[in-house]
């Protein structure tokens, strides 16, 4: 709802309330119009101020309502009332003015902003455009250069930067609405026609700027569909009159709202917001688990991931103790380590990087930190030896922390005094870069050791997700059937480029083999061979450990090619540490003679194949770990994969995609697929799949609720 009040003198004051972030529902809308109605008959009233309760302005339209029937009065209508009314209308920004919420201040007369306040037009992430006349009544105000930047990335901009675009009349540190309602007061009574942006002329596209941004959005956003219909919504501001404008808008924003991307960005939204909300199947979660407060922290092992590590830690001024005990490697970090926070820090607008770091080649130097992160080679005895040596250095109480792509964090725990204060916490790399954390518990991981790494990803700006231990835990885990039915294809007749080409399409930045020669293929090679899959002494066959089994990416890796670093791998690079990916005819020639070898006819994949069984594979891996519970909801799942991973967002996360599929359809390929090739388990679909098929297949909203239910009953 909106309240009304009349300010000594004859300001009127509406007051936008819809906790947390006055989004503007059904009541919000309805009591905009009424009060706005009530100001312009009031005789007393001079001139208005709009604002939001609790230090918010407003955060947008409000997406919860986006699922049902529209109800209420349309923003469009409502903001042209407010432009229209002949008093002076302005804007009152504290915390954010977002998406319609900066839509209604553009509708104002004038836009005054705490200087704290953040702006934006962040529809584009959403799936939408900023459709209640944003995309028509910005390049009027701010010109068409500046709104294409905001509108089609929707970054979020501080006050300072608002108001030197023009977006702002004023910027303050004091009381907002108190500066809002003196600068009405002095404006009332002067004319408006300049301030009403819907009258004013939009620059045209001179230089064919919006041609140039179509052709660069176009190869960017790699099938999704809002960037390109903000650009078309700007070319139309750009070349036709204001309610051509509008039509054109409210048109390309059906077209958004109808397709199936806008629901899985929504989606993607509000599974960022649950994941955070973390609860274990032990019951604890942020309800009744308290985290520590952290301000001194270790990390143990400074390669890449721990240098990353470091930056990150140190950005939210933690003092970090940076223990290497090569010397080598320790000379390099300690050059290496500053001038990366400085960057970073530099990036994210801090003028002085707020942390203090110690460099250090002994580990009794960690013993009065709070936490310590492991982040030495992924070698199970090498961590054990860590750990022990740290329950032995650290003070009692102290939280380890291993960061594990997928080892046992209950077999590290074991070897501590404390097993109740070990988590794992997997970091992405670039560790002070990518936004996904797992926290993976152990069975002896205690709520608060959980809850404090969750608090701490929060503060390090993580999407932070608690995962159950089983070996890749969730991420990594889903991406060995993805990864063994790419080498699955390659035998059967695709090339690397297809199996690529195909996944790419799909939305992934880069597909399978791209992304392996990137991280290296050494790192899966050397798990292979602590698996005992492959190494001296393991028989050439395609058949290991009674499943079926590709030598291939084995035999790449023993030909020297380890990918980039080596500047050959499943491509060709310009040579060692290069970038660009190149066919390489070695490559073809190896195939064809492998397959020759294992008397296997190489046959015409279609991209439909190729992502069916790289996809649903994985999905159906996603299954399994739903019910396994190592993973909380689909959500979870879903996070992991957009945030970790390079799963397009625009499909929401596999788990979702799966519903949007239609959990028959992915059940009947899989059957399909698993009937092909019955040495491939993977490909058998998971109980839970056919149980969610068995019921109907609810959406994915629901699964979390009947797989608790399930569990219940013991159907899982
Ligand atoms: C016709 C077309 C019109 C228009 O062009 C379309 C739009 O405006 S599209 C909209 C364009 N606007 C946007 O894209 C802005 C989206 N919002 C944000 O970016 C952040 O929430 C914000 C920066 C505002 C606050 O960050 P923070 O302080 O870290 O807090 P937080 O993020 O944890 O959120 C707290 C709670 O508020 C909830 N909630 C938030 N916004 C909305 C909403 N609009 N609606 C409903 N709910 C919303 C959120 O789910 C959470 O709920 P819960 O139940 O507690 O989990």
């Amino acid at each position: 709802m909106a309240t009304y009040s009349r300010l000594p003198g004859s300001v009127a004051l509406i007051t936008l309330q819809n906790p947390p972030v006055n989004a503007l529902s059904a009541a919000v809308r309805q009591g905009i119009v009424d009060t706005v109605q009530r100001a312009l008959k009031d005789p007393k009233v001079t001139s208005v101020v709009i604002c939001g309760q609790n230090g918010k302005f407003c955060g947008g339209a409000d997406i919860r309502e986006f699922a049902g029937p529209m109800l209420g009065p349309p923003l469009v209508p409502m903001i042209h009332a407010i432009e229209a009314v002949d008093k002076p209308v302005a804007a009152a920004i504290e915390g954010v003015a977002l998406g319609g919420g900066l839509e209604l201040a553009l509708g104002c007369h004038y836009r005054i902003a705490h200087s704290k306040a953040l702006l934006g037009l962040p529809e584009v992430t959403l799936g939408l455009l900023p459709g209640a006349g944003g995309s028509q009544r910005l390049p009027r105000l701010i010109g068409l250069t500046a709104a294409l930047d905001l509108i089609t990335t929707g970054r979020h901009i501080s006050a300072a930067e608002a108001l030197k675009l023009g977006i702002l009349d004023q910027v303050t540190d004091n009381n907002v609405v108190d500066q809002a309602v003196e600068f009405v007061r002095r404006v009332a009574g002067q004319p408006l026609d300049s301030r009403r942006l819907s009258t004013l002329p939009c620059p045209p596209d001179v230089d064919s700027l919006l041609d140039k941004a179509m052709v660069k959005v176009r190869q960017r956003s790699r099938g999704a569909l809002a960037p390109v219909a903000c650009v078309q919504a700007l070319m139309a501001a750009a070349s036709l009159p204001y309610t051509q404008g509008m039509e054109k808008e409210r048109e390309l924003l059906t077209t958004l709202f109808n397709s199936g991307q806008a629901r899985a960005l929504q989606y993607a939204f509000f599974s960022q917001r649950v994941v955070g909300k973390w609860s274990l199947p032990s019951g604890a979660s942020w309800d009744n688990s308290a985290a520590r407060p952290i301000s001194k922290a270790a990390v143990i092992g400074l390669g890449t991931m721990g240098r990353g590590i470091v930056v990150a830690l140190a950005l939210t001024g933690i003092s970090v103790v940076a223990v290497e005990t090569q010397e080598k490697q320790l000379a390099e970090a300690s050059q290496a380590v500053p001038a990366m926070l400085q960057r970073e820090a530099g990036r994210r607008g801090l003028a002085t990087p707020p942390g203090v770091i110690s460099f250090s080649s002994n580990l009794q130097d960690v013993s009065e930190v709070e936490l310590v992160i492991e982040a030495v080679f992924e070698d199970m005895s090498l961590k054990l030896q860590v750990f022990r040596h740290l329950t032995s250095v650290c003070r009692p109480g102290t939280l380890l922390c291993s960061n594990t792509s997928g080892l046992d964090i209950d077999q590290l725990a074991a070897v501590t005094q404390s097993p109740g204060l070990v988590v794992g916490m997997h970091f992405f790399a670039p560790a002070h870069v990518m936004k996904l954390l797992e926290v993976v518990y152990g069975p002896r991981s205690s709520p608060e050791a959980v809850a404090t790494a969750m608090q701490l990803g929060k503060r390090m700006g993580k999407v932070s997700v608690a995962v159950g231990n089983c070996p890749g835990f969730v991420g990594n885990r889903m991406l060995k059937p993805y990864l063994e039915q790419a080498n699955f294809l390659l035998e059967e007749g695709a090339t690397p480029q297809q199996v690529d080409e195909a996944l790419e399409e799909f939305g992934f930045p880069m597909g399978v083999f791209r992304m392996s020669d990137l991280s290296g293929l050494d790192v899966g090679w050397r798990i292979r061979k602590e698996a005992g899959l492959t190494g001296p002494g393991v028989e050439s066959t395609r058949t290991r450990q009674g499943r079926r089994y590709s030598p291939l990416p084995d035999q790449v890796c023993e030909a020297g090619r380890l990918g980039q670093k080596t500047g050959r791998g499943w491509y060709q690079y310009d040579g060692p540490g290069g970038r660009v990916a190149r066919s390489d005819p070695w490559v073809h020639i190896f195939l064809e003679a492998y397959r020759a070898e294992h008397d296997l006819v190489a046959r015409s994949i279609a991209p439909e194949e190729i992502l069916e069984r790289c996809l649903y594979a994985l999905i159906n891996e996603g299954f399994n770990i739903l019910q396994d519970a190592m993973a909380a909801g689909p959500e979870d799942i879903d996070a992991i994969y957009v945030f970790g991973y390079g799963w397009p967002r625009h499909h929401g996360g596999p788990m979702f995609h799966a519903g949007q599929v239609g959990l028959g359809r992915i059940l009947e390929r899989l059957q399909h697929h698993h009937h092909n090739h019955p040495d491939v388990p993977h490909l058998k679909p998971s109980t839970l799949l056919r149980r969610l098929v068995a019921v109907g297949s609810p959406p994915v909203q629901k699964w979390r609720e009947f797989i608790n239910k399930e569990r219940v009953h013991s159907q899982l």
